[in-house]
């Protein structure tokens, strides 16, 4: 393949899609995923990240926008880019009758791939499923069933794995031989793109984050530069008398009265070596500001997503 291997691995340019209808699912879309990185998309429901998905994957056709994938025009080249993309769907409905075996190794055809029964086993074994490989897939319990379409989907041994909300009604056990997999794939050279509601995973696992609203790419930032940019901790003190106003020379303190006027709200870089918490606190000792009890709290990744969807649906497109 001529495909320069510090070019993006995927590039979305311009993608619109107008489902039946005229609902408008994503509006000009431009995203370039960089080889070898684990990219979470995260966005509320409806937002059209499995659009998205399913149009890199060529299960869902764009009304208008380019897309290539591993150096492949998905329409032009659409069974090379396909063979490069391994797709773990949020759905499971996978051969009821055939054997484990039987449905990994299938799927590995199915991209003119030649049998290869040593990585097949690999791929059931990384998956906990080479127990399993006999059993029929309808005498699975769900997380078995899920295992397997990871297996399927990595059959082919693709150099990119989209994973639809991998860790929707899966346990905690699936979870984690889930990651433990996807780290592993990725120090192999394998492209991640994920999307997931546990924002928690997204900040455990991505090296980027995009996130969508509406059909919209509204931000695609480096995990820790969106962290590092966004993040905020708050300390929370509740007041032993209320008060009315903040006294004047501590205006210059990121400071909020709540409207109760109970309890007073100090903002800080949580990147910061110096907090300012013990100089602030003297200074309300000096002002005789007494408090009863005091909390700090860290914006997440997820305030922030939260944050980010709000003002994008303030702003108006
Ligand atoms: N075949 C379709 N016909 C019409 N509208 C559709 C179709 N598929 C999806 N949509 C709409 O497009 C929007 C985006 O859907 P999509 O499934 O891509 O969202 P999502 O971000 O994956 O949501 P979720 O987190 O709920 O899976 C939704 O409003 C959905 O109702």
């Amino acid at each position: 393949m001529s495909v320069n291997s510090s070019s993006p691995i995927i590039s979305l340019r311009g993608i619109n899609k107008a489902y039946a209808g005229g609902f408008q699912a994503l509006k000009n879309v431009d995203l370039d995923i960089e080889r070898g990185e684990i990219f979470a998309l995260l966005g509320p429901n409806g937002a059209g990240k499995t659009t998205l998905i399913g149009i890199v994957c060529g299960i869902v056709k764009a009304t208008a926008g380019t897309v290539v994938a591993d150096g492949y025009d998905i329409v032009r080249d659409y069974r090379a880019a396909r063979a490069a993309i391994g797709l773990v769907p949020q759905e499971l409905h996978t051969d009821a009758f055939e054997s484990v075996w039987a449905t990994v190794t299938f799927s590995r055809g199915l991209f003119g791939k030649p049998p290869n029964p040593v990585y097949v086993e690999k791929v059931l074994r990384d998956l906990s499923l080479w127990e399993k490989r006999d059993a029929k897939i309808m005498t699975l319990s769900g997380g078995m069933k899920r295992r397997v379409l990871i297996a399927k989907a990595l059959a082919h041994e693709p150099s990119i794995l989209f994973l639809d909300e991998p860790s929707a009604g899966v346990d905690v056990e699936l979870r984690h031989d889930m990651w433990r997999m996807v780290r592993e794939l990725r120090a192999n050279g394998t492209t991640i793109i994920l999307t997931t509601h546990y924002i928690e995973e997204a900040e455990d696992m991505a090296d980027r984050i995009g996130v969508i609203n509406k059909g919209e790419l509204i931000v695609v930032e480096d995990k820790a530069v969106l962290m590092r940019k966004l993040g905020k901790k708050q300390l929370t003190l509740s007041l032993r008398q209320p008060m009315s106003d903040i006294p004047d020379d501590l205006a210059a303190w990121s400071l909020t009265l709540a409207v109760d006027g109970q309890s007073l709200v100090y903002s800080f870089d949580s990147q910061e070596e110096e907090t300012g918490i013990a100089e602030l606190l003297r200074m309300l000792n000096a002002h005789g500001i007494d408090f009863k009890d005091l909390s700090s709290s860290e914006s997440s990744l997820e305030d922030i997503f939260v944050s980010l969807v709000q003002q994008s649906r303030e702003t108006p497109a």
